[in-house]
């Protein structure tokens, strides 16, 4: 029931697809014997396939010894490492009736994704679902499965993931760095001694909210200023809450959620979402609306092109849009913070960083979407931020309609995959001394490249149901690290503090991280 719970909120999918098209023939009764071995298979012609009884792996017991005794409860990422130690690359965690099929090398990751569905689906989030049922409410697309998920993300897709659209949004995002930048001149002056800014995390989740929304919606929210407008702290607070009552509410059957207190809040926080959702969507409505009176054209960016494509209904375009503001704040704002917290120990890294941007960018030019290409170094420390910190450290997949190969085992119908992406982008077969901070490995030209397998680190996923926000992500992080680095040699926090990792469904610091931001001298 736990480990149940911890996939459900994690990233689980169920995809389907027929033994033929994915090139794996139906099993022979009596001997698995596999035909069209997949490019990735370890298994020779006539090798036998294995079943899930002959996989090896913790029981029950052994894996709530692991959790909760030895305390990788919080650690998940970490216990990934251990039991491929222990297992190898492929092992099964029993939870009473639940079994889990861990996958932590690159080949067999790229095995189970090359063989993902038409309709690939993410866990059936019945905690989700329930409230959308209940307040008649869209899916989006995190909720949605089936043909409807494919036309939402037909929808969606475009203006998220083109070039020429993402690129369109740089200016949107250089305002609200901007204003991130003056808010860490004001926190420095104002509570760090003129240099200290505590919970860096934490101002980034501003930013990456207030950064979303300026993409979204059109609107900003004022998460940059000095007082935080109520609704918008109502709104981060709502998500937050959201969240974490997500994890109790999937710890108790579905027929009595409606008897439980947290169950309420858990409404509460859905219903202050969709809110607030509504009132900037319907904000943008009646703007319009005022142009078309007015026979004025009518300009805009995300939402406005929703609205005007008239592809989903306004219900429908909610539900999306509070989907992608959900999943596109804490992966963001998580990732530039570790991304920080190690350039603040490598000033050999950000003086080239340095030098890059401002050859780029001289004097006040603000970096666009053109620049970055020119800026190799750049996109490699965030690469490498993305591999040692894989924001998402464990993906799940249930293979709901059909039997599927992995190395060489035959697993059936309904087996429910964990793919250990933390554990592979951590290993040192795929990237040699694993835990350094080394943005050099993503160079074109660099040898351990060429050589690398393009499934040991895939931060966004891969395949149809890849991240929606990962060309948008990516250029926040780009913007944000870039104009930093030309204001600010970035130091550690003078108490020295050491942050590491924990999973709360992603990988967050486990402490407040604090840096220093010491202005350059130009
Ligand atoms: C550093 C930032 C981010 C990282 C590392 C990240 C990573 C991921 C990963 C690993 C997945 C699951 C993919 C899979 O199952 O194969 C995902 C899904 C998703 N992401 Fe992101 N993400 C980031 C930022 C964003 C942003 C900014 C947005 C919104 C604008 C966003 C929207 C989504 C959505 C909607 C999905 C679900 C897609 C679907 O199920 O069709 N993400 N992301």
């Amino acid at each position: 029931m736990l480990r149940r719970s911890l996939l459900r909120c994690g990233l689980i999918r169920i995809h389907g697809r027929s033994p033929a098209a994915c090139g794996v023939d139906p099993p022979h009764p009596h001997h698995h014997r596999r035909r069209h071995a997949s490019s990735t298979s370890a298994v020779g012609c006539d090798g036998k396939l294995k079943t899930m009884d002959d996989l090896g792996g913790p029981n029950f017991t052994t894996s709530l010894y692991w959790l909760f005794f030895k305390g990788y409860f919080q650690k998940t990422q970490q216990l990934q490492v251990e039991h491929s130690k222990i297992y190898g690359p492929l092992w099964k965690s029993k939870f009473g009736p639940l079994v889990i099929v861990n996958v932590a090398s690159a080949e067999l990751i790229e095995q189970v994704l090359r063989q993902e569905g038409k309709h690939p689906i993410r866990t059936d989030m019945p905690h989700w679902r329930a409230y959308r049922d209940l307040r008649n409410q869209a899916h989006g697309p995190l909720t949605e499965m089936g043909a409807k998920w494919q036309r939402i993300r037909s929808i969606l897709n475009p203006r998220m993931l083109k070039p020429k659209h993402v690129s369109s949004y740089s200016n949107t995002i250089n305002e609200v760095v901007t204003d991130f930048i003056g808010r860490l001149a004001h926190l420095r002056k104002t509570t760090g001694n003129g240099v200290l800014v505590n919970d860096v995390t934490g101002e980034l989740y501003k930013f990456a909210f207030e950064g979303i929304c300026a993409v979204l919606f059109e609107t900003r929210m004022g998460c940059m200023s000095e007082t935080v407008p109520e609704d918008t702290e109502k709104f981060i607070f709502s998500v937050g809450e959201m969240f974490k009552l997500s994890h109790i509410v999937i710890l108790f059957p579905q027929k009595t959620w409606p008897y439980l207190p947290f169950w309420k809040k858990f409404v509460a926080s859905w219903d202050h979402l969709f809110r607030l959702a509504e009132e900037l969507v319907q904000k943008k409505v009646e703007e319009i609306q005022e142009k078309v009176d007015l026979d004025e054209s009518v300009e805009g960016a995300y939402l406005t092109h929703l609205l005007l494509s008239d592809q989903m209904t306004l219900t429908q375009i909610m539900g999306s849009i509070t989907e992608l503001l959900l999943a596109g704040v804490d992966t963001t704002s998580n990732t530039i913070s570790w991304c920080l917290y190690h350039l603040a120990k490598e000033p050999e890294i950000q003086e080239l960083l340095y030098q890059e941007v401002i050859s780029v960018c001289p004097g006040d030019k603000m970096p666009t979407s053109e620049d970055i290409v020119h800026m190799p170094y750049l996109k490699a420390t965030i690469r490498e931020t993305l591999r040692l910190y894989p924001v998402v450290p464990g993906n799940a997949r249930l293979v709901a309609e059909n039997e599927i190969v992995v190395g060489d085992h035959l697993f059936p119908k309904k087996t429910l995959f964990h793919l250990c992406h933390y554990a592979v982008s951590l290993n040192e077969k795929n990237f040699p001394n694993p835990h350094a901070f080394l943005p050099e490995r993503w160079l074109r030209g660099a040898e351990e490249k060429s050589k690398r397998h393009p499934f040991a680190s895939v931060p966004f996923g891969f395949g149809i149901r890849a991240c929606l926000g990962r060309r948008v992500a990516e250029l926040e992080m780009y913007l944000v690290v870039s104009r930093i680095m030309k204001h600010y040699e970035v130091r550690p926090d003078p108490a020295g503090t050491t942050v590491k990792p924990i999973t709360r469904t992603l990988l967050c610091p486990a402490e407040q991280i604090n840096l220093q931001f010491l202005e350059r001298r130009v």
